[in-house]
């Protein structure tokens, strides 16, 4: 940034991410879900510096050139649900013209069924057919939301990152959209959706990262998270409870301003369980970064390594399965996993 300054926008985040399985990533506006996600597509602005590896398919994403990011990347490994997606169509062309090309660059599709082809993607996306020949500027937001997810799944890329899809939608159109996109991780596709809508991430994720102020604070099974016996980290607690269906309580304060985080435990201004030990950094330890939880966190200025990360072993169809008997399903599962 001017001056010298530097902004930590994500920071010692580790987590691996399997075939088939979907993890949500939540957390305040402004934590770093979605620089995280353009770090991945090398889609950062020019003066942002990473440091790392993030490997899919044998290929370190973050020291990829642009060759191989927009040949083999981009679309094919990648589909990308992008969080605005008014500002990401293309503003001169059509909605059906993208999907065509996009097929036509993408797919192997004859040019005789091309046109078919981009009908049917809109279709699964459950953009309205009537709306094909609408330029984006024509489109409300929700539209504007179908057209993208419908782009992004037309290059069936094993990683599919959805960063907020279900925003703006009606309820019913949530839920449908969250089900489309949990299809697709059951046929065999890992899928990290970035998400503020907890209730969809319930829905559908098999694990949730809770990041704050640009780390993972809490990486845990999505049974366990919504269920018994809940999140462990304070503020993965304060964002469940400050859901309306709950406790309706929202956490106090605001999340600190990148630029000028507090040293230790980011949190701490806001935490009811303040003490002198979070002065320093707690590192994730067993799925959660509290000195107060689980395994402590022990100090250390940001540790890389996740060790143990809530990972369930009954992949997602036997929890979706489970939780759609409610409660007792999800507990069950959740003994299961622990076990
Ligand atoms: N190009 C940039 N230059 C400087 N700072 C940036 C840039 N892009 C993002 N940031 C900062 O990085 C932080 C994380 O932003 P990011 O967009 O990842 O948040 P987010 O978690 O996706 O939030 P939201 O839920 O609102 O989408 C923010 O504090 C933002 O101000
Ligand atoms: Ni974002």
């Amino acid at each position: 940034m001017r001056g010298g300054r530097h902004i930590a926008a994500v920071s010692a985040v580790s987590f691996d991410l399997a075939a088939g399985e979907c993890l949500a990533l939540v957390g305040e506006s402004g934590c770093g879900k979605s620089v995280l996600a353009s770090a991945l597509l090398g889609l950062l602005p020019g003066n942002a510096q990473t440091a790392g590896t993030a490997v899919l398919d044998g290929i370190d994403l973050l020291a990829a050139d642009e060759r191989t990011l927009t040949r083999t990347v981009r679309g094919r490994r990648i589909g990308l649900v992008p969080q605005s997606p008014a500002a990401h169509l293309t503003p001169v062309r059509t909605v059906r013209a993208q999907l065509e090309e996009t097929v036509r660059e993408l797919t192997a599709t004859p040019r005789a069924d091309i046109r078919k082809a981009a009908v049917a993607a809109a279709e699964r996306a459950s953009f309205p057919r009537a709306l094909l020949d609408h330029y984006p500027h024509q489109l409300s937001g929700g539209q504007a939301q179908r057209a993208a997810t419908a782009l992004a799944l037309i290059g069936d890329a094993p990683l599919l990152l959805a960063d907020e899809p279900t925003t703006g939608l009606d309820r019913d159109l949530v839920d449908r959209t969250a089900d489309e996109l949990r299809r697709h991780a059951d046929d065999g596709r890992a899928l990290l959706m970035i998400t503020h809508d907890l209730a969809a991430a319930e829905r559908i994720a098999d694990r949730v990262a809770v990041m704050y102020a640009g780390r993972i604070v809490e990486l845990t099974g999505a049974a366990r998270f919504f269920g018994a016996p809940g999140p462990r980290h304070p503020y993965a607690r304060g964002l469940l409870a400050a859901l309306p269906e709950r406790d309706f309580t929202p956490i106090p304060g605001l999340p600190p301003e990148l630029g000028a985080l507090p040293p230790g435990c980011a949190f701490a201004p806001r935490c009811d369980r303040v003490s002198g030990a979070c002065g320093s950094v707690p590192r994730l330890v067993d799925g959660v970064a509290c000195h107060h939880v689980g395994g402590g966190g022990g100090a250390g200025a940001g540790g890389v390594d996740a060790v143990g990360d809530g990972r369930v072993d009954s992949p997602s169809r036997a929890r979706s399965r489970a939780r759609s008997g409610a409660g007792a399903g999800a507990q069950t599962t959740e003994e299961g996993a622990r076990a």
